[in-house]
């Protein structure tokens, strides 16, 4: 059977989910990185009163138009305190940044241009032009204005718009539940002492630290024998909880032992596809799981006007190390920023090739590589010497993954090849 191509199968993975339409409510506090499920509009105008951008003197410009004039001083604004009174001809007021500028008053000088006489009266050393360091009622937003839009994601300069806007709290799309359920009679806990023949369960760690990166919550089903019962009774566990994906380690070859494929099928899944035109990362499986759950409501598809079951994807992932964490770089993560409304890191890149890099088979190959920039600051990427995929060492050090697509002829050293940073980006 010919190998479905990486890009066929992601975009099957993703054609067959919908973005999670459930939103929640949040304080701005605990807002930041989430999505945006509905608009935010200013409840207020901003400023809301022409206001001082400076320290020093409200006046009208007209008593000023020559350096030299000397000013009555009549009262004060503050931040928080305005001047209640008019600013008349020949008169000012002393003003602080952020004070509403006070009626009559058209101008402000600067305190470093005035000079406060012994006998209480202000000097202006300059002539001060009509407005300014005036910042005018409405200079940043109105009332009623829309300042952000569903889908934007939630950072310090959004969220400081939202706040000025006086909008306590936010709705945001909930995040994706992820359900990780590693599988093998091998496997035991980090901090556990081995058996022999037992290894300690790595990938789910690494799975889960990337979804929570990629904006998901995670369940972790914990570690589940080579037994189809057992297995079976875990998904049901992640659709109890009311998982969004669910992501199985291991048991996805063709081993004896190997019964996710079937395991996964008892419990109701219709396999979509399994095995992939990669390397590492072959055995990938995709399925999904139709949910009779009450609390998952259909979608509605407006285009249509039909309603479709929700159901849950299932990412079947190989038990290498290196295999799950790449299938899970190309596959669950863009999964995860699809249903959950956001940009999935941009990591693809070019970079020379330190090495020349001999022809490939049918698999995408996917090398564990170092990156270096060169002296024009370009990037360039050597593979490591070891691509075997269960060498998590490698993995640690890698800051790319060297993409080879398939049948590419031999790649002479110095020339350019497509890469995914896995590196802090
Ligand atoms: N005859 C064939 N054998 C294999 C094929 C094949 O096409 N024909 N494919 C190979 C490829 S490629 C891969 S990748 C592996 C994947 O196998 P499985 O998904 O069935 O994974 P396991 O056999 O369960 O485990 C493989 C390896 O990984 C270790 N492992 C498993 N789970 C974890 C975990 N949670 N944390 C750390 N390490 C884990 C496991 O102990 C094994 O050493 O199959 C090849 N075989
Ligand atoms: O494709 Mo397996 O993922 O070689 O290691």
């Amino acid at each position: 059977m010919a190998l479905l191509p990486v890009e066929e199968a992601l975009a099957r993975l993703l054609a067959s989910a919908q973005p999670l339409q459930k939103t929640e409510d949040l304080p701005l506090a605990a807002a930041r990185g989430r999505i945006l499920a509905a608009p935010v509009t200013a409840r207020l105008t901003q400023p809301p009163f022409d206001a001082s951008a400076m320290d020093g003197y409200a006046l009208r410009a007209t008593d000023a138009a020559e350096p030299g004039a000397i000013l009555e001083l009549v009262g004060e604004s503050a931040a928080g305190h305005g001047f209640d009174g008019t600013v008349q001809a020949g008169q000012c007021v002393r003003i602080f940044t952020g004070a509403p500028m006070p009626a009559g008053a058209d101008t402000v000088l600067l305190q470093e241009d005035a000079e406060k006489m012994e006998d209480g009266r202000v000097l202006a050393r300059i002539a001060v032009p009509l407005n300014r360091h005036i910042r005018p009622r409405g200079q940043d937003f109105a009332e009623g204005d829309q300042l952000l839009t569903p889908g934007t994601q939630l950072d310090f300069r959004n969220l400081t718009l939202a706040a000025a806007a006086n909008q306590p709290t936010l709705t945001v799309y909930r995040k994706p539940l992820l359900a990780i359920l590693a599988t093998g009679d091998e496997l035991v806990l980090p901090g556990a002492r081995p058996g022999a023949s037992q290894i300690i369960a790595s990938n789910t760690f690494g799975i889960a630290a990337l979804a929570e990166e990629n904006g998901a919550d995670v369940l972790d089903l914990g570690l589940v024998k080579d037994d189809r019962a057992a297995i079976a009774d875990a998904v049901r566990r992640a659709q109890q909880a009311g998982a969004d994906v669910l992501v199985t380690v291991g048991g996805a070859s063709v081993g004896d032992h190997d019964l996710v494929g079937a395991a996964l099928q008892d419990a109701g899944m219709v396999l979509d596809f399994w095995k992939i035109a990669m390397r590492p990362g072959k055995p990938l499986m995709v399925g999904r799981l139709e949910c009779f759950q009450e609390k998952w409501e259909p979608v509605f598809r407006p285009e249509t006007g039909e309603n479709l079951p929700i159901s849950t994807p299932v990412l079947g992932l190989p038990g290498n190390p290196v295999s799950s964490m790449v299938c899970s770089l190309l596959f669950l993560e863009p999964l995860l920023a699809h249903l959950g409304h956001r940009q999935p890191p941009k990591r693809l890149d070019v970079a020379r090739s330190a090495v020349t890099l001999k022809a490939n088979d049918q698999r995408q190959d996917y090398l564990r590589g170092r990156l270096t920039a060169d002296a024009d600051g370009a990037w360039v990427a050597e593979p490591f010497g070891k691509q075997d995929s269960s060498m998590t060492r490698i993995l640690a050090s890698a800051d790319c993954l060297i993409i080879r697509p398939p049948h590419a002829p031999e790649l002479p050293a110095g020339n350019l090849c497509p890469i995914l940073r896995i590196g802090q980006l």
